[in-house]
């Protein structure tokens, strides 16, 4: 991201701002409420209208944020493979996104009974089966419990670890090392 600007509502949230990462980065983003975490994940995503500036992709991206995007009807499994399919992943990318969060007991229950916690390590499987080169991460230990918290470290470290991206929206310290940690301003208001 080069030179970007971005008003939402009646408020500046982001004026000359640059942002860069490669192969193998983690980036955590920080800042208070408002800031323009989800903000910046969605102009990265290229869902923002209005982005002035320049912003640039290489790769495949997959977004993780409070919408859940699987059908609530569908046990978890089939819920999952249909995006598994749309992204053309193969079933073990599917298999090996359950058990990294810890899922493989719950692939028949339907998404609509899973509690908060397990539907934020069903968003997140549905990143890791994508194969995404890019995940964009908005809050993704929301919800999760310790254990689990420890196993989106490690996929996060094995996504890196095997050239990936990372952009991670949190409000807490990162418990693994990461290669740039960005605390967003509160903005301001247009004139
Ligand atoms: N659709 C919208 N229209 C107008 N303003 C919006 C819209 N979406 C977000 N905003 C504003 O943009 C600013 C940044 O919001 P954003 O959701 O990116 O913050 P955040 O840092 O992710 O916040 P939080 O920590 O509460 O999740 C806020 O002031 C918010 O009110």
């Amino acid at each position: 991201m080069e030179n970007v600007a971005v008003i939402r509502g009646n408020r500046i949230i982001f004026q000359g701002f640059s942002l860069s990462a490669q192969a193998n980065d983690i980036i955590w983003v920080r800042g208070a409420n408002g800031s323009g975490k989800s903000t910046l994940l969605r102009i990265v995503a290229q869902l923002l209208p209005n982005v002035s500036g320049k912003v640039s992709v290489e790769g495949n991206m997959a977004l993780s944020d409070e919408n859940l995007g699987l059908d609530s009807n569908l046990p978890l499994e089939k819920a999952l493979a249909f995006w598994a399919n749309m992204d053309g992943a193969n079933a073990d990318n599917q298999y090996n996104a359950l058990a990294a969060m810890d899922l493989t007991a719950l692939t028949d229950v339907p998404v609509r009974y899973l509690s908060s916690g397990q539907r934020r390590r069903a968003s997140l499987a549905r990143v890791i089966a994508s194969g995404a080169d890019i995940w964009l991460l908005d809050e993704p230990y929301n919800g999760l419990d310790s254990a689990n918290c420890a196993r989106l470290d490690q996929a996060l470290l094995r996504h890196a670890g095997s050239g990936g991206i990372a952009l991670v929206a949190a409000h807490q310290s990162p418990s693994i090392n990461v290669t740039d940690s960005i605390t967003l301003g509160t903005g301001r208001k247009a004139a």
